[in-house]
Parts: C-alpha cells; sequence; structure tokens
C-alpha cells in the first residue's frame, strides 16, 4: 500500500464554509489517532474535530479508514494511541450512557432485526433520553414521530424493518439518529442507497441541522456532495488525513488525481449546483 504523505499547512478549518461564523468550542477533538484491528494498524495519523453548527464532511477512498476513524471517534473501538475527547474528556473517561446523549452514530451497515417495526426501531433509538426505569412518554412519542418525519421517513413508520428497500432503510437509520436527540450527529455513508431527489431532501436536512447547531460529520463518497454541503473536508487515505479545510480548497484537481487516481474537477455554479467533471476514460493519473 502507497502512503501518501500529509500535506503541509492546509488551510484553517475556521475559514471554512457555509456554515455560521466563528466555531464554538470543540464537541469532539480526534488528535493523532490510531487504531488496530486484528493485529494490523488500519488507522496511523487521524485527526478530527467537531463543532457545533458546522458541518465535516470525510471523504477519501474505499479502505482509506474513514469508518474506521469515526467509530473510534463515536467510541465504538478501541484507539490504540492518540486522543479522543469528548467535550474535553478522554472517552474511556465518558460512560456509555453520557455518549450516547452526546453522539448519535448512524452506522454504514445497520443491523435489522427480525420482528421490530420502524417506530419501535426509532423509539429504541430515543432511549439514551428515556433511561432504564421509565416508560417512553408523550414526549418521546412526538420525538420519534418528528424524527421520522425530518427524515422523510413517517410513511414507513408501521412497516417491519426487514422488509424496507436499502434507501428506505438509510432514511429509518437517520430517524433513529436523530431521535437520540444527541448535540453531535455522526454518518456513516447515509447517502449510499439514497436517490438523487432523496439525496437532496437529506442534503438540506443536514444543513438545515447544522444551522440549528447541531455538529455534524459525514463520511460521504459523493465529492460533489460534500463540496455543496460541508463546511470543512477531511481527507483520508492510506489510514492517515491527508489534508483538513474547506471543500474549494482541499478537493483541487491535483489532490483528486494524487488521492483518487482520477482525471476529475469540481465545478460549483453562483446557484449552489456542484458538479464533479470526471474523464472517465482517461488512465488512471500515475
Ligand atoms: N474488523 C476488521 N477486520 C479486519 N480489517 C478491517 C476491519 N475493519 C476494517 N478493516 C480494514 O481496514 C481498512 C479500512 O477500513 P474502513 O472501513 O475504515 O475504510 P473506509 O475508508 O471506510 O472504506 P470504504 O470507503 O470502502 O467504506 C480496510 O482495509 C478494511 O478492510
Amino acid at each position: 500500500m502507497s502512503a501518501v504523505p500529509p500535506d503541509a499547512g492546509t488551510p484553517s478549518p475556521s475559514t471554512a464554509g457555509p456554515g455560521p461564523g466563528p466555531a464554538a468550542a470543540p464537541l469532539l477533538e480526534v488528535r493523532d489517532l490510531r487504531v488496530r484491528i486484528g493485529g494490523r494498524e488500519i488507522v496511523h495519523a487521524a485527526d478530527l474535530t467537531a463543532t457545533p453548527g458546522r458541518l465535516v464532511a470525510v471523504v477519501g477512498p474505499n479502505g482509506a479508514g474513514k469508518s474506521t476513524l469515526v467509530r473510534t471517534a463515536a467510541g465504538l473501538q478501541r484507539a490504540a494511541g492518540g486522543e479522543v475527547h469528548w467535550e474535553g474528556t478522554d472517552v474511556r473517561q465518558v460512560s456509555g450512557r453520557h455518549l450516547a446523549r452526546l453522539r448519535a452514530f448512524v452506522p454504514q451497515r445497520a443491523r435489522v432485526p427480525d420482528g421490530i417495526d420502524v417506530r419501535e426501531a426509532v423509539m429504541i433509538g430515543r432511549s439514551p433520553r428515556i433511561g432504564g426505569l421509565r416508560r417512553p412518554g408523550r414526549a418521546d412519542r412526538d420525538a420519534v414521530e418528528d424524527a421520522l418525519r425530518r427524515a422523510s421517513a413517517l410513511e414507513l413508520v408501521d412497516r417491519q424493518l426487514s422488509t424496507l428497500s436499502g434507501g428506505e432503510l438509510q432514511r429509518v437509520q437517520l430517524a433513529v439518529g436523530l431521535a437520540q436527540g444527541a448535540p453531535v450527529l455522526i454518518a456513516d455513508e447515509p447517502t449510499s442507497a439514497l436517490d438523487l431527489g432523496a439525496t437532496a431532501t437529506f442534503a438540506q436536512l443536514l444543513r438545515r441541522l447544522a444551522g440549528d447547531g447541531l455538529a455534524i460529520v459525514l463520511v460521504v463518497h459523493d465529492l460533489a456532495l460534500a463540496a455543496a454541503i460541508a463546511d470543512e473536508v477531511v481527507v483520508m487515505a492510506d489510514g492517515r488525513t491527508v489534508a483538513t479545510g474547506p471543500p474549494s480548497t482541499v478537493l483541487d484537481r491535483e489532490r483528486l488525481a494524487r488521492i483518487w487516481r482520477v482525471d476529475a474537477a469540481l465545478r460549483t455554479d453562483d446557484e449552489g449546483r456542484t458538479a464533479l467533471d470526471v474523464a472517465w476514460l482517461a488512465p488512471p493519473a500515475a
């Protein structure tokens, strides 16, 4: 595997994007993260920051370590080195219960248990707010319905989870995350099975949520989508974060060639349309 060196002097995140101006204090800070799985080091040096009101897109080729980075940041995977801090506290000192109140995690591949319907699944997402001793009340039922509505999944409320299409399941997974009511939303490729219209609806929802003050971390392959909605892009390659900054600066043609080995250029027009012009049939860049 070729090692891609980190870029020196990538632009400061504080100058980025469509989000609100001066950044609030970060809720999540990951520094110099290393992760080993099955005796192999998968992430060697990764950084990530989640701040209220900002949307960070984590991009990079297949196998770059994006999922491993966000899973470890979310406290779902143990770090072998470096730092993961939630509200300034080492993640190892944060109880699972408190973590569940701080962050919602929408996984790339959700487990789909048999015999559970969408309403029940989203109520399970709500459980960190309910606690072990209390039964769901009116506020919880309203929160479930609101999460389903915001995720454009309300019409699926009585369906069995196991009968949903890939795109329907992704919308429900988002609702599960939203029902949790956490200030940080981490979503791993939540749009991979969505059609064009559903993706646009989702993009608008994410921007609205960021506008409402949520900190969002989104793993995404669609670079045109990332460019349209992210305040900041984090590029991962070979287990390292190799660039961080505003999409227009970070996703330049030279980097697309170097990291993705493709001749491609991002384009943004005055009305906020973004496109990736790709020379699909050109041989990979050397
Ligand atoms: N549980 C595991 N056991 C062994 N190898 C793993 C495990 N999880 C991840 N890996 C390996 O670690 C590397 C990084 O995986 P990861 O899923 O983090 O990458 P990614 O950037 O999210 O990829 P993709 O874009 O394909 O989803 C890959 O080579 C993957 O095969």
